[in-house]
């Protein structure tokens, strides 16, 4: 089945039958009619229409290389310099569609997929039958448009005790066993977005390191359906709601989050990507320029959301009477122009696109990271902004319910603005407290902050992509006319 739209998507995920939890109960019914899932389901559905639309499929699609039909633009691997572009207008499309509130809109996953196979030439030096599996498992995915989520990160304690513990006692996740239908895993994943909504999931944890000189049992990368036996997802407190009124953000966007454990899972042999050797998941990693093509989808993510409260500012100043205020065009100014930048940067990284060693085009890492490194802090200054904007406004937000009630007739006299019915100002209002003061905004913050990974690591993922650190202290040192010091480094060379 090449591209799918909205109700085949629906109907996949609810055909899973997942051992799922929400506050102590397990969830049983269809997803796409359960309150947690349901208006998100919608969004994701509506975001495979848009795919499927004849006005859009033509930027949205290519036609497969095995088929002809036409499949996802998000898998592309760039083989010309002219499809970075092409990837840029897919992912604009989504982006406007959801405004950057989705951090799992499907070519985010599509994409990660993507840039991993592009790198599955070093898998051959490893295990043929591993570079064969991933390759296998690519097409799958895009032949089929599996709705991919992840699971990378592990929580706390299970993170520590890969280190500290003996492999029996460790709770770090591990192949505990390998037989002739696949390899037995158990451990848990702190995160995994959308993983209930989603038809399968990739687990690639950060290889904790093994000190025997053997196989390293914490270091493999995987991809299985979500209803494997052994699997379980616990959600989170949920933000999601049924109207579009009183909750405009949650009930299309709230996306869940669930930690997943593995209980003696079996993983098929031909959906395992690598093991034993955590060498090579660092390369398939860096070889398949994950974070760079990655970030090429958050950037536009980022432009997307960024537009979205610059219109949620300007309309927000308007509603209370302060556009013209000398600060308020401070802040508007610093929106706008950090719009600009983060759509400059995508233009340098595209225009700095390379070939990699294996033929496929990548844009230029360092501007993407930059733009990575300011977005999490801007963000937090554009709630700032709304919040002070906002006043007890944000607060006092009547109900829907409230509007049609008997007291509806205060609220409709009180509460309304110089211009606006109560009806459009509480609307506006409402928008802003749940991005700005309730728990589905936190959690956004939460995620701009974390989402790549947390800040000193990000900061890294910079400071190595410039390889000239020594170009520069030599521009001062000429500078200044004086001998640069060799470091121990030169002096070992
Ligand atoms: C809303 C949300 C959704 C997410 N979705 C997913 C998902 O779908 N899949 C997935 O795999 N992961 C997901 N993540 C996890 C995300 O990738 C991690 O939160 C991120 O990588 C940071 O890891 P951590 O949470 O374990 O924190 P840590 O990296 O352990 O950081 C903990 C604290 O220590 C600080 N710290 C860490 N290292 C250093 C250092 N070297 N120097 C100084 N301070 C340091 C950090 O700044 C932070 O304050 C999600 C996270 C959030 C918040």
């Amino acid at each position: 089945m090449p591209i799918k739209n909205g109700n085949q998507y629906i109907e996949r995920i609810d055909q899973q039958n997942l051992n799922l939890w929400y506050q102590g109960k397990r969830i049983t019914e269809p997803y796409s009619q359960h309150p947690l899932f349901s208006g998100l389901m919608k969004t994701q559905a509506a975001l495979y229409d848009l795919q499927c639309d004849p006005e859009y499929q033509d930027e949205m699609t290519y036609p497969s290389p095995l088929t002809g039909e036409p499949v996802g633009l998000s898998f592309l691997p760039p083989a010309h310099p002219d499809d970075i572009k092409r990837r840029k207008r897919m992912m604009d499309h989504w982006s406007a569609k959801h405004h950057g509130f989705l951090g799992r809109s499907p070519d985010y996953m599509n994409t990660a997929l993507m840039s991993l196979y592009t790198a599955a030439d070093i898998l051959e030096e490893h295990n043929p039958a591993y570079a064969m599996n991933l390759r296998n498992y690519y097409a799958y995915c895009r032949e089929n448009d599996i709705t991919l989520s992840h699971a990378f990160i592990q929580p706390f304690a299970s993170k520590v005790s890969g280190q500290v513990d003996s492999l029996e006692d460790s709770i770090t996740a591990k192949v505990i066993e390998i037989n002739e239908e696949g390899f037995m895993i158990s451990g848990a994943f702190m995160m995994a977005t959308q993983g209930v909504t989603c038809d399968e999931m990739l687990v690639f944890p950060t290889p904790t390191l093994y000190p025997l000189d053997d196989e390293n049992p914490y270091a493999f990368a995987f991809a299985i359906p979500n209803d494997l036996k052994g699997i379980t997802f616990i959600c989170r407190e949920s933000n999601a709601s049924k109207s579009l009124y009183n909750h405009p953000l949650s009930a299309r966007y709230e996306e869940m989050d669930t930690l997943v454990i593995f209980d003696r899972v079996l993983i098929p042999h031909d959906r395992m990507f690598y093991y034993g050797d955590e060498n090579v998941g660092y390369r398939l990693f860096s070889d398949g320029n994950f974070h760079t093509h990655i970030g090429h989808q958050i950037v536009s993510r980022y432009i997307a959301k960024t537009e979205f409260f610059l219109g949620l500012v300007e309309s927000l100043a308007q509603e209370q009477n302060v556009s013209f205020d000398a600060n308020i065009i401070g802040q508007t100014a610093k929106i706008m122009t950090m719009l600009e930048t983060f759509k400059a940067l995508r233009i340098a990284a595209e225009e700095g696109a390379k070939q990699n060693k294996y033929g496929y085009y990548v844009p230029a890492s360092s501007p993407l990271l930059a733009s990575s490194i300011l977005f999490p802090s801007f963000y937090l200054e554009m709630v700032d902004m709304i919040q002070r904007l906002g006043s007890s406004g944000i607060i006092m937000i009547p109900y829907e319910e409230d509007l049609s009630s008997e007291v509806g007739s205060y609220v409709n006299q009180y509460l309304h603005g110089l211009e606006s019915t109560s009806k459009d100002r509480i609307a506006l209002f409402r928008l802003v407290w749940e991005l700005g003061a309730g728990s589905f905004g936190g959690r956004q913050s939460q995620f701009e902050r974390f989402f790549f990974g947390n800040a000193q690591t990000v900061n890294f993922r910079m400071f190595n992509s410039y390889d000239n650190h020594e170009d520069y202290q030599q521009l001062i040192h000429d500078f200044l006319g004086i001998e640069k010091k060799e470091t121990d480094n030169e002096e070992d060379q």
